[in-house]
């Protein structure tokens, strides 16, 4: 199985399927340190990233702005001193795809 984060994010059309329960339990496997959360009825993934200072934490933020645009997927983001809440979810489809896994774990590399 290729690792999750060295898949590419394929084009989400608003056609596009939410992952089964089935897929969601797999997947979710894969990426240990992400919850999922539901908000206004959207299922979506969710890690805070801690930091010792605000500007740690504002240049991972970067980085991951870099990276949602690089895979033209984009993430909700909280930043505050201290710590990052990163979120997940593919608005064209109002829930989560494949996607939205392989982005977490994309993330999650971004601290190596
Ligand atoms: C207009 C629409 O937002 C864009 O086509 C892209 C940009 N980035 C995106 N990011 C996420 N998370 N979901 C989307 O559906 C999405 N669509």
């Amino acid at each position: 199985m290729t690792e999750l984060a060295q898949m590419k994010c394929e084009a989400c059309q608003a056609d596009a399927p939410k992952v089964t329960d089935a897929e969601l339990a797999e997947l979710i496997r894969m990426i240990p340190d992400w919850g999922v959360e539901v908000r206004d009825g959207i299922m979506q993934l969710e890690r805070v990233y801690k930091f010792k200072n605000f500007k740690l934490a504002m240049d991972f933020t970067n980085k991951l702005a870099d990276l949602a645009e690089e895979e033209f997927h984009h993430p909700g983001i909280l930043t505050e001193w201290g710590k990052v809440t990163v979120t997940w979810w593919s608005h064209s489809i109002k829930g989560l795809h494949r996607n939205d896994f392989i982005m977490a774990a994309k993330t999650d590399q971004l601290l190596d």
